[in-house]
């Protein structure tokens, strides 16, 4: 893995005083993060009214490694108060940069949330939780995160996923891999193409495991579009040795190619880390949580982007093992 610097995005002064201004207002009026729709639709107009300086910042990834990080934003780690334990019990906390957060994702598409996640909240609380430390999900620490698509078993999954840092005092590294810089041999990625094995959904979803009213639907692990290829991937939520030994060896040499061109980003209080969730996988090296109140804490939102068409069009008929994605704004 190396730590090559991922492409950055540094917002300038007016833009990151634009941003800060939209979201203290809409908290003074709402006096919450949780998202009500009369916040979601305040949260809307006030995107649309942002300037173009701004909006350029959002617009997408424009490079192969399939990221950037947006850097400028002002966080003081007194006025933050302390890191949460757990996402359960950090209602209101950093509450302004949830909307700051939302209103980013709003002008790069349209935010999602899961009923069945973080009590439907837009913006998640991604922090070191006890009890959980040897999970698959962000609320783990002692162990490896592997590369995983965000969401890979739904076929409502979000376009970009974006990781906003609060506290790092550790620098631990999230780790980012893109398809479209790794070597497959052509016969590899033809048999990654079929639809072989189901990706079953993670931990952190309430009643998703439970869903058995229909078979679990096989879906290709790659997926060649016109602009180039595309990964739906989660190895740790994948029954791979259910598949035949050809297909094993193909997924394994994905694998260790990802883990070849993987990049560790380790990020700093007031960036942003945006990924293209079809392009990349994301997870996060292993570390020692403090739970003392200045644990890492990053905010997390999820977002579509409306008429991509990155994905194979038998995803419309997934039956996202009874989960839904609710959309911010109305299409
Ligand atoms: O903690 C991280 O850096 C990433 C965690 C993760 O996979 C996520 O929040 O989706
Ligand atoms: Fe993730």
């Amino acid at each position: 893995m190396s730590t090559a610097a991922a492409p950055v995005r540094q917002l300038d002064p007016h833009a990151v005083g634009e941003l800060r201004q939209a979201a203290e207002k809409i908290l003074a009026e709402f006096g919450t993060s949780a998202t009500s729709p009369q916040l979601l639709e305040r949260v809307a107009q006030t995107a649309d009214s942002f300037s173009d300086g701004l909006r350029h910042h959002c617009r997408p990834v424009d490079a192969a490694d399939g990221l950037f990080v947006l850097r400028g934003l002002d966080v003081d780690d007194e006025a933050i108060g302390r890191t949460p334990s757990g996402w359960a019990t950090a209602g209101d906390s950093g509450a302004v940069y949830d909307i700051t957060l939302l209103l980013l994702a709003t002008v790069m598409g349209n935010p999602i949330a899961w009923q069945g996640q973080q009590d439907g909240r837009f913006v998640h609380n991604i922090v070191p939780s006890p009890g959980h430390e040897t999970a698959q999900t962000g609320a783990s620490s002692t162990v490896l995160l592997s590369p995983h698509t965000e969401d890979a078993f739904h076929p409502g999954r979000a376009h970009l996923l974006m990781l906003g840092c609060m506290r790092n005092h550790d620098n631990i590294a999230t780790t980012a891999a893109g398809i479209r810089m790794t070597r497959l041999a052509d016969e590899d990625i033809d048999i990654l193409t079929r639809p072989v094995l189901p990706i079953l959904p993670d931990d952190a979803y309430d009643g998703a495991q439970g869903y058995a009213e229909q078979a679990p639907p096989a879906v290709p692990t790659l997926f060649a579009t016109e602009e180039g290829m595309t990964l739906r991937f989660d190895p740790a939520y994948t029954p791979v040795e259910e598949a035949d030994d050809a297909y094993q060896a193909a997924y394994r040499r994905l694998e260790a190619e990802l883990a070849r061109v993987s990049v560790a980003v380790s990020l700093s209080p007031g960036e942003v880390l945006v990924v293209d969730n079809d392009l990349v996988v994301h997870g996060r090296v292993p570390f020692q949580a403090r739970y003392d109140g200045t644990d890492r804490w990053l905010k997390r939102a999820s977002v579509r982007v409306p008429g991509r068409r990155t994905r194979p069009l038998a995803e419309a008929d997934e039956h996202g093992y009874g989960q839904a994605a609710l959309e911010a704004h109305a299409g």
